[in-house]
C-alpha cells in the first residue's frame, strides 16, 4: 500500500505539467483510486498531480551553481534588460538545457532559500477577486455562451435573408419552428461528414507527429487534408455535372445549419461522457472543473480518439472547413440564378477565391495546425465542436450569401487594391505561421540559424527576431488583413458582411490575451523578457 506523503492543506512545490517549473501549491486531497493529488495553484487553478511531480518545500533545492547565481533576483532583472541575454540560436539550445536543468530538486542547500524565492518569482499572477469569483464568472459564462452562440448563428442566418439586413430590422421574422428541422438536410450533413471521415482514414498522405504530450508521447495524425479537398472538389463538380442542384444549399441554409447544430451537440455529449472515463494525463488543463455545463462547453479530454481517428483534428480541419468552400461555391451558383448572370460577379469571385485560398493553404500546411493552441492545449467540447461544424461553415460563408441578393459592382482599381491587400495579408500569415512551425518542429533547423531566441526554463526557446520579433502574433496580423480583403468586395451598404471582421478582431484579441497568460505561466520571466523586447501584440506601433 503506497504511503500518502502529503496531507490536505500542506504547502508543497508542484511541477507545472509539461515543464520543469515548480510552483508553490496547496494540497487539497489525495485520491487513493487514481493515486493523484489534487492541488491548487495561487491563481486558483486546480490540477491533479502525480506523486513524483510534487516536492516538499523544504527539500526543494537547486543543482546548478551558475544558474543559481545568474538567476538571483537583482541579477535577473539586469540580465533581462541586457541584449546579451538574447542568444543566437547556436548557443540557445545549450542555454535552454541549462535552464531546464536548473530548476530541479536536489543537492546541498546553502542557496536553498534564494533558489526557492527565485523559482517562485515565476509565480502565477494572482487573480483579482480570488478564485471563487473567477469560478462563478466562468460557470455563468459557460451557460451564457452555450445559449448565446446558437442563438447568434440563428440571428445572423435570418438577417442575411432580409432585403435590408440592418439592425433597424431587429428582430428578424422567425420562421415556424417545425420548418427548421428537415430530415433531408440532416441526411446530407451526415453523408458529407461520413464522406470526409472516409477520406481522412484512407492511407493516403503523410503521417505527421504532434507535439509531445505531458506523458512525453507524440500522437500521429494523417495529414491528407489537401488530398481530401481535391477529391471533394472533384466529387462536387461531378455531382453538379450530373444535374445535382447545389443551390439547394442556399434555399435550405437554415435547415442545414440546424442539422449541423444537432450533430455538434450530440458529438459534444459523447465527448463529455467519454471524458469522464479517461486517465487524468489525457485531460486538458482546464475544462475539469467538476461543473457539468462548464466542462461540457469547454471540453475535458485533450485528444479524444477512436482508435487512430482523432476527433478534434478531424472536426477542425475537414467537414466544416471544406464544407465552407462548397457553400461558397453554391452561393456563386445561386447568385447567377437569382441575378440571371452568365458568370458570378467579380465580388463573388473574389470572395470565393480568397476564402478557397485560405482553406486550401490551411490544408496544404495541415501539419502546422499541430502546433496551434487548439490542438496543443484545448480540450474538445461543445465550444470547438460547434465552432468547427456550425460556426465556421455557416457564418464564415455569410459574405458569399450576402452577395447572392446584394450585388456590389467593383471597378478595376478597387479589384486590384483588394487583391493586393489579400496577398499582403496572406504573405504575413503564411510566413509567420511557417516560421514558428518550423522552429517548434526542429529548433536546430539550419534555415532558422540566423534567428535570435530566448531560452526558457522548460527547455523550449522563444523566437525574438524574424516575424516573431515584429509583433507577438504576426500570424494574427496577416489573418486580420486577409479578413479585411474578404469584406471589402461586399461594399459598405450593410454591417453584415463586415461581421466576420468585427468578430475576428474580438476573437484574436481574446486569443492573444489567453495565449499571453498561458505563455506567462509556462515560461515565467523568459516570457516577460520576450514581451519587453517585442512590445506590440498584433499591430506594430499600435496594439
Ligand atoms: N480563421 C479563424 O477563425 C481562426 C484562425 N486562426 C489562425 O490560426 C493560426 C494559429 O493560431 P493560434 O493557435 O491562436 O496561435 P499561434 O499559432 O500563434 O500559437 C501560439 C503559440 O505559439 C507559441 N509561441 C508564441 N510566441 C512564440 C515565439 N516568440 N516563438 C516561438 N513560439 C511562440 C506558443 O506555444 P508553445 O511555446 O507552447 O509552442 C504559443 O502558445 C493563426 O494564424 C490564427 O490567425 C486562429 C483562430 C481562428
Ligand atoms: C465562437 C466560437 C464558437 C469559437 C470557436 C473558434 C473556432 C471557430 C476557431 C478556433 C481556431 C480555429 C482555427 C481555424 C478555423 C476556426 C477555428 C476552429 C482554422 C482551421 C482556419 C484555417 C486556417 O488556415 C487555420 C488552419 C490556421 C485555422 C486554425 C485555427
Amino acid at each position: 500500500m503506497p504511503t500518502v506523503r502529503f496531507q490536505s492543506g500542506e504547502m508543497v512545490m508542484g511541477r507545472w505539467p509539461g515543464s520543469n517549473l515548480y510552483y508553490e501549491v496547496k494540497v487539497l486531497r489525495f485520491s487513493p483510486k487514481s493515486q493523484l493529488y489534487t492541488v491548487i495553484y495561487k491563481d486558483g487553478t486546480e490540477l491533479e498531480l502525480k506523486d513524483q511531480d510534487i516536492k516538499s518545500a523544504t527539500g526543494f533545492r537547486t543543482r546548478s551553481r551558475s544558474r543559481s547565481r545568474s538567476r538571483s533576483p537583482a541579477r535577473r532583472r539586469s540580465r533581462s534588460r541586457s541584449p546579451a541575454r538574447i542568444t543566437r540560436r547556436s548557443s540557445s539550445r545549450t542555454a535552454a538545457v541549462a535552464a531546464a536543468a536548473a530548476i530541479t530538486e536536489s543537492t546541498p542547500n546553502s542557496r536553498r532559500d534564494a533558489k526557492l524565492k527565485d523559482v517562485l518569482e515565476v509565480r502565477l499572477k494572482p487573480l483579482v477577486g480570488g478564485p471563487k469569483t473567477l469560478i462563478i464568472f466562468l460557470f455563468v459564462g459557460a451557460y451564457f455562451w452555450l445559449l448565446f452562440l446558437p442563438a447568434w448563428v440563428l440571428f445572423l442566418l435570418l438577417q442575411v435573408t432580409l432585403v435590408d439586413p440592418s439592425l433597424a430590422n431587429f428582430p428578424p421574422p422567425l420562421p415556424p419552428l417545425e420548418t427548421l428541422f428537415d430530415g433531408q438536410a440532416l441526411g446530407i450533413v451526415l453523408l458529407w461528414t461520413l464522406f470526409q471521415a472516409l477520406l481522412y482514414i484512407l492511407p493516403v498522405g503523410k503521417l505527421s507527429e504532434g507535439m509531445p504530450l505531458r506523458t512525453g508521447e507524440r500522437l500521429k495524425y494523417r495529414t491528407n487534408g489537401f488530398f481530401a479537398i481535391v477529391v471533394s472538389a472533384v466529387a462536387v463538380a461531378a455531382a453538379v455535372y450530373q444535374g445535382v442542384d447545389l443551390t439547394y444549399i442556399h434555399s435550405n441554409f437554415l435547415q442545414l445549419a440546424v442539422a449541423s447544430f444537432l450533430g455538434s451537440f450530440l458529438l459534444s455529449v459523447y465527448l463529455y461522457v467519454r471524458s469522464r472515463y479517461v486517465p487524468p494525463d489525457q485531460l486538458a488543463l482546464g475544462g475539469n472543473s467538476g461543473n457539468v455545463v462548464y466542462d461540457f462547453f469547454k471540453g475535458h479530454e485533450l485528444n479524444p480518439r477512436i482508435k487512430n481517428f482523432d476527433l478534434k483534428f478531424f472536426c477542425e480541419m475537414r467537414p466544416g472547413l471544406i464544407g465552407w468552400c462548397v457553400i461558397n461555391f453554391a452561393m456563386a451558383l445561386a447568385e447567377m440564378q437569382e441575378q440571371h448572370l452568365e458568370a458570378p460577379s467579380h465580388a463573388m469571385i473574389l470572395v470565393n477565391l480568397f476564402q478557397l485560398l485560405y482553406v486550401v493553404d490551411g490544408l496544404w500546411n495541415e501539419e502546422a495546425i499541430l502546433t496551434t493552441m487548439d490542438l496543443m492545449h484545448d480540450g474538445f467540447g461543445f465550444m470547438l465542436a460547434f465552432g468547427d461544424l456550425v460556426w465556421v461553415p455557416f457564418t464564415y460563408s455569410l459574405q458569399a450569401y450576402y452577395l447572392v441578393t446584394h450585388p456590389n459592382p467593383l471597378g478595376l482599381p478597387a479589384l486590384i487594391a483588394i487583391v493586393a491587400i489579400k496577398l499582403l495579408g496572406f504573405y504575413i500569415f503564411r510566413m509567420s505561421n511557417s516560421q514558428k512551425n518550423a522552429f517548434r518542429r526542429n529548433p536546430s533547423d539550419p534555415k532558422l540559424a540566423h534567428l535570435k531566441t530566448i531560452p526558457t526554463a522548460t527547455g523550449k526557446s522563444l523566437l525574438v527576431s524574424g516575424w516573431w520579433g515584429v509583433v507577438r502574433h504576426p500570424n494574427y496580423l496577416g489573418d486580420l488583413i486577409m479578413a479585411l480583403a474578404w469584406s471589402l468586395p461586399c461594399g459598405f451598404s450593410h454591417l453584415l458582411p463586415w461581421y466576420y471582421m468585427i468578430y475576428f478582431i474580438i476573437l484574436l484579441v481574446h486569443r492573444n490575451s489567453r495565449d499571453m497568460s498561458e505563455c506567462r505561466r509556462k515560461y515565467g520571466s523568459a516570457w516577460d523578457e520576450y514581451c519587453q523586447t517585442v512590445r506590440y501584440r498584433i499591430i506594430p506601433g499600435i496594439y
